[in-house]
Formats: structure tokens, sequence, C-alpha cells
């Protein structure tokens, strides 16, 4: 990235909360434009970096550069504060209209009148809300309350913004659809933009960079298909939703593959790798095939098992297949193949990978 196409870098920082060092990021950068989704589980100091990046709570050491000028340390200034706009799970609305929460921003920086009817109600419009403008904040569902929390944010046009969980607290429909609002606000406005999230799949729409944080520190950091199809370790690969990870050791070692020893069976795997040593790996579910046929002679994959079908669940578009070929292997195929081969419990299938499908996590 060129120094003009970042907006905002985290250079060392610590930051200590309760006298436990709870973040430690040696360095993070938000390009100009830029989503970046920041994913990981419960505590693990999603929220703790966003209030950092906005000036609002003190690093322990390191600095925060903003367009090329370092702005914490030192003293996070009121000025700095409101270049950025911040969006809770919580909406956090003053007991007025919507109207007047979307204005609330703009009249503080004491913009004209006209100026902050014009940007207010383009917010509105932009987050369909221009037909609640009058109406208390007090009285909105949460699908609302969140839309007139974003058209906020939005108003003052801010040049960063930092969203924690913002659809977590709403149902799935409400959800959805804001999702999509915001998607098309965030391309349209070219407003950089970091979100905290437990959904991959929220994250996987609207994040150009996904960021994945475990006890404090950033373990991958890359665009969504790279942590989707290479995850970092094992504990990525299980937090992204990956279902076949096995660990097992490995056995005969040719010049660019090995088997690893999985239950009874040698999987080959594309890779560098001592024999006896340990070796974990993850298959997606979408590479592997079912046939009721042996493909042997037709098909180029390596992996071929035996397998008995344990399990048939519906997700809408598509079905997960569950296999027992001596250990529990997921597969993912489309409804018409799912139909094709009447797939049931019970009935005897071949499952079916390449090597270069299986992704090698480290060994040892
Ligand atoms: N006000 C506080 N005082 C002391 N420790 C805190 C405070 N707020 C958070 N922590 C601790 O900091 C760590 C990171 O918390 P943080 O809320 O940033 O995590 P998170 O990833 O956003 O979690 P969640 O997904 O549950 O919102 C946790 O160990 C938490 O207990």
């Amino acid at each position: 990235m060129n120094d003009q196409d970042v907006l905002m870098e985290v250079r060392d920082i610590r930051v200590v909360r309760g006298g436990t060092q709870v973040l430690k990021v040696p360095s993070f950068t938000l390009g100009c434009n830029e989503t970046v989704a920041l994913i990981g589980p419960n505590g693990t100091g999603k929220s703790t970096f966003l209030l950092t990046l906005a000036g609002l709570l003190p690093l322990a050491s390191g600095e925060i550069v903003f367009k090329q000028q370092a702005v914490i340390p030192g003293y996070a200034s009121t000025a700095y504060r409101r270049r950025l706009a911040m969006v809770f799970q919580d909406p956090l609305l003053f007991d007025t209209t919507v109207f007047e929460n979307v204005a609330a921003g703009l009249k503080l920086r004491r913009l004209p009148k006209q100026e902050i009817r014009e940007r207010v109600t383009a917010c509105l419009d932009r987050f369909r809300i221009a037909h609640l403008a009058t109406r208390s904040a007090s009285k909105l569902s949460g699908g609302e309350a969140q839309r007139t929390s974003l058209a906020r944010a939005f108003a003052i046009a801010p040049e960063a913004i930092l969203l924690d969980e913002p659809f977590a607290a709403l149902d799935a429909p409400a959800r959805q659809a804001l999702s999509d609002d915001l998607e098309q606000v965030l391309h349209e406005s070219r407003i950089s933009a970091i979100m905290t999230t437990h959904d991959q799949a929220e994250a996987l729409r609207l994040a150009d960079r996904m960021v994945v944080m475990q006890q404090g520190e950033i373990i991958q950091n890359g665009t969504p298909t790279e942590v989707l199809s290479a995850p970092a370790n094992e504990f990525v690969a299980s937090f992204v939703g990956m279902e076949n990870i096995f660990s097992g050791a490995v056995r005969d070692v040719g010049q660019d593959m090995f088997s690893l020893a999985v239950g009874d069976h040698a999987i080959q795997v594309l890779g560098a790798a001592k024999r006896g040593e340990s070796a974990v790996i993850c298959i997606h579910p979408e590479s592997v095939t079912v046939s009721l046929d042996d493909p042997d002679s037709t098909s180029s994959a390596r992996n071929i098992l035996p397998a008995r079908v344990s399990k048939v669940v519906h997700m809408g578009l598509f079905a997960k297949i569950y296999l027992d070929c001596g250990f529990k292997l997921v597969a993912s195929i489309t409804n018409q193949s799912l139909e094709r081969l009447a797939l049931a419990p019970d009935k005897r299938v071949f499952a079916s990978f390449k090597a270069t499908s299986v992704h090698l996590f480290r060994k040892g």
C-alpha cells in the first residue's frame, strides 16, 4: 500500500485494562476506502481495538498514525475524535426526534442550518428512514434505531467509521436488510470502515479484508478468500466454520507430496513433511465430491474414500452431507446433486478430494 493509500496505521501498540494487557498489535493499517472486518470470539479485544483507534482508550505503548501524522500517543484531541464516527451495538440515541438525533453531530460542529437540513435529509434517505424523521427515538424498533444511529454517524461525513457489532441485536431479516444498505452506503460514500462482527457471512459480504483476533492479538490478516481458503491455524479454521480439520502422523514422503494417517486412511497431501512427524490439515466441505460409484478411473482426485452417509442437513441452496469414512468428513453439495444422488442416511458412497484441496497448517 502506498503512503497516500493508508488512512490509519498502528505501530506497536499495547493496551492495558484493569491492570491486564488486553491488546498487543505490532502493526495494522486501514487503507483509504477500505472496509475491514475484525472477527474473533468474545473477550478477544475487538471492542478494545476499536475504542483505542477512536482515541477513547489510552495506549500503554506504541502509536497510532492518521494520514501520516502521529495522533496518539500524546493527546487524542477532540479534533482527532471528530474526524471519526463510532457506532455501537446499542444505538444510544438521544431522547428526541430521529431528525434531531441525526442532526446532533452537525449542530455540535456549528454547521449552517440549511446544510444541516440537507445532510440530515440525505442520510435519512440513504438509510430509508425519511418517513420517521419526526418520530421520537424512544418509539423505534431495534432496526429503525440502528438505522438512525448509522445515519447520525454518516451525517458528519467522517474520514473513518468504526462499527462495533452494529447488527448483533437485530433479528435475521432486519440484519440482512440493514447490512445490504450499509454495504451500499459504504460503497457510495467511499468512507473507510472497521467493523467488528461474530458473523463471518457478514464479514465476507462487507469487507475487503478480514482480521482475525485471538487473545488480544491479530493472528491472521488477509482478504476474506485468503482467510477462508488458507486459515493461518486450527483456531482460525474452526472459527470460520471449517469442519474438516484432521491431525495425524506423516507416513510416505514423496518429492512434493506426503501421506498423512487419518483413521485407517492415508490422505495424500501436497507439501513437504518428514516421515513420523505430526501434521494438521483441513479440507473445505466444498472440495469434497460425493459419488455413488468408485470414481477411480474417471477422477483426478488423489483421495478416494468409501463412506457411509450419516446425516443430510439442508442449508437452503445447498446441503451438508456428514460422512463416516472411519472418521467424520463433511461435504457440501448442491441441491441438484443431492437429488441426483438420492442421498440419505446409511447410503454407501465414495468421497473424493484432490491433494491440492488439502490445506496444511503446520508440522511438528
Ligand atoms: N472496562 C474494562 N476494564 C477491564 N477489563 C476490560 C474492560 N473492558 C473489557 N475488558 C477486558 O478486555 C478484554 C477484551 O475485551 P473486549 O470487550 O475488547 O473484547 P471483544 O472481543 O470486543 O468481546 P465481545 O465480542 O464479547 O464484545 C477482555 O478480557 C475483557 O474482560
